[in-house]
């Protein structure tokens, strides 16, 4: 015997589901406040709770927290509204399984729902998200961390809410991004990403919503925006703090209410796509700056992802070694020291640069050996390792993240050489050279930045005028390759 309660204020919606469940079998309880919870979960061992998120006089998430005390192998599901969908994600951070929105508009999927929940064990979905995460090349690692986040995302997949994903350069928005297009059910549809960074803003709202022949110079034929080719699927928004004002502005409509306009045309055109965007400055301190707009913030983050560093996942490491070196189709190995060295490194550019010290150790050591011990590893990973055999503490402080504006990210930067020139404790003169080398990437990078804009985008123009070469300009944007 399946026994479910159902605590719904709304005595309509109680009867209704109390009736539906009835009649496929199971046991129903039903109750109309937290006091009746209270009282109900007392009563018999429960195998699945339906609950309001509001009720007239208890908290959901605090029902949510008891029923997880008492009654810790119970399924949840969670009924919200649309105004009451982030508390619902909430739920789902505190365990609920699942949650369904009011009114309830297609019975046939709670139905499946509830059965999914009750005939299924854990196994299933768990060896669907390690199907998905493999074809997508996310590897989740053993820490609890990325897998209780990995769960998140694969829960919310379905939804049809926007997802805002943080998390510092390099560790794996992007391919978080493409993890949850393809659990969704979107995923026969395309996933296409736009970084708002590098585009000036004509050529970003080009790219977003199209534009008609003539519409600026240059536009010499019509042109569909990403907003038209990927309806139904997944538009990735990375930096989404670099869209400027006025493009935010457009972004909000579309998310409001569907719709967009090609540069250059009045018709209103609409599309059902669904917004996965990415930071790596914080946006709500954007919004206190005025940088971006909160209304935009509010719609992006129904959802918010937030990937910790690499250095708070170093268990993730060996899993993340083999797997590259298996993507690599090397036959290479990692000696204990060398992998001694890796974890202890603070990773500055998180996985990208773990993949970047992977592939230069196997081109390195190829043809010479079959385990790459620490000489084929970069000399910063060796000196950090000395700092740290010479029980040195790092005493320097995390850099303001925003590239949005060089001017304050040249001040804090001064301001911690001087800070660490006044410091008492010893300091590794490496670290310092580090901070040296990630002032020569910003400034390299806000030097490329302006000049795209300058050239409409036009890199080749771009490295040109800047006296570099494009696979320089790409290093500078961070597009991966080194330069
Ligand atoms: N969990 C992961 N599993 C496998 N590879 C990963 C993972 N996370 C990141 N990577 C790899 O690290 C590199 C950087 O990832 P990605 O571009 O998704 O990071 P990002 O956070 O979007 O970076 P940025 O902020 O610079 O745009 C890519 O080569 C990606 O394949």
């Amino acid at each position: 015997m399946i026994n479910i309660l159902i605590i719904d204020d709304e005595p309509e919606v109680g009867h209704f589901l109390s009736y539906l469940l009835s009649s496929k079998g199971y046991t129903v309880s039903l109750g109309g406040s937290g006091k009746d919870f209270y009282q109900l979960i007392r009563e018999r061992v429960y195998h699945l709770v339906l609950l309001d998120i509001r009720l007239p006089d208890a908290n959901g998430l605090d029902i949510l927290k008891e029923l997880k005390k008492t009654c810790p192998g119970c399924k949840s599901i969670v009924m919200t509204g649309y105004s009451t969908i982030k508390t619902a994600v909430d739920a789902i951070k505190l365990g609920a399984n699942d949650y369904i929105e009011k009114p309830f508009e297609d019975i046939d999927e709670l139905e499946s729902l509830i059965d999914r929940l009750l005939h299924h064990n854990q196994s299933v979905n768990d060896s669907e998200i390690h199907r998905i995460a493999k074809q997508t090349g996310l590897v989740i690692g053993s820490g609890k961390e990325m897998q209780h986040l990995i769960m998140l995302a694969y829960k919310i997949a379905k939804k049809n809410i926007n997802v805002l994903i943080e998390g510092e350069t390099g560790t794996g928005k992007e391919v978080l991004a493409h993890f949850v297009h393809q659990a969704s059910l979107r995923s026969d549809y395309p996933f296409l990403a736009v970084n708002c960074g590098s585009l000036s803003e004509s050529l970003l709202e080009s790219e977003l919503f199209g534009h008609e022949k003539g519409a600026f110079t240059g536009a010499i034929k019509e042109r569909k925006g990403i907003f038209e080719i990927a309806n139904k699927g997944t538009i990735f928004l990375d930096e989404i703090a670099e869209a400027s004002l006025s493009t935010q502005v457009k972004l909000l409509r579309v998310l409001e209410t569907g719709e967009y306009m090609r540069v250059g045309d009045e018709a209103v055109r609409r599309t059902n796509t669904r917004i996965v965007a990415a930071s790596h400055v914080d946006l709500a301190g954007a919004v206190e700056q005025k940088m971006f707009r909160e209304d935009l913030l509010y719609r992006l983050e129904v959802v918010k992802l937030t990937i910790p560093p690499l250095r708070d996942r170093k268990q993730d490491i060996p899993e993340l070694l083999a797997y590259f070196l298996k993507k690599q189709q090397s036959q290479l190995h990692f000696s204990e020291e060398a992998e001694n060295l890796l974890q202890h490194y603070q990773w500055p550019g998180n996985i990208r640069e773990l993949v970047n010290v992977v592939k230069r150790a196997t081109a390195l050591a190829e043809g010479e050996t079959r385990m790459i011990t620490s000489e084929y590893l970069p000399d910063k990973l060796r000196a950090a390792s000395y700092d740290r055999t010479s029980s040195r503490a790092s005493i320097i402080p995390a850099l303001r993240k925003s590239e949005k504006d060089l001017q304050f990210y040249l001040e804090d930067w001064v301001k911690h050489i001087h800070q660490l020139w006044a410091a008492e404790q010893d300091v590794g003169l490496d670290e310092i050279i580090q901070q040296v080398k990630e002032l020569e990437v910003r400034i390299g990078r806000a030097f490329v930045t302006k000049m795209l804009k300058e050239t409409m985008g036009n890199r080749k123009e771009a490295a040109e005028r800047l006296q570099i070469t494009t696979r320089q300009l790409r290093y500078f944007l961070n597009e991966k390759k080194g330069g």
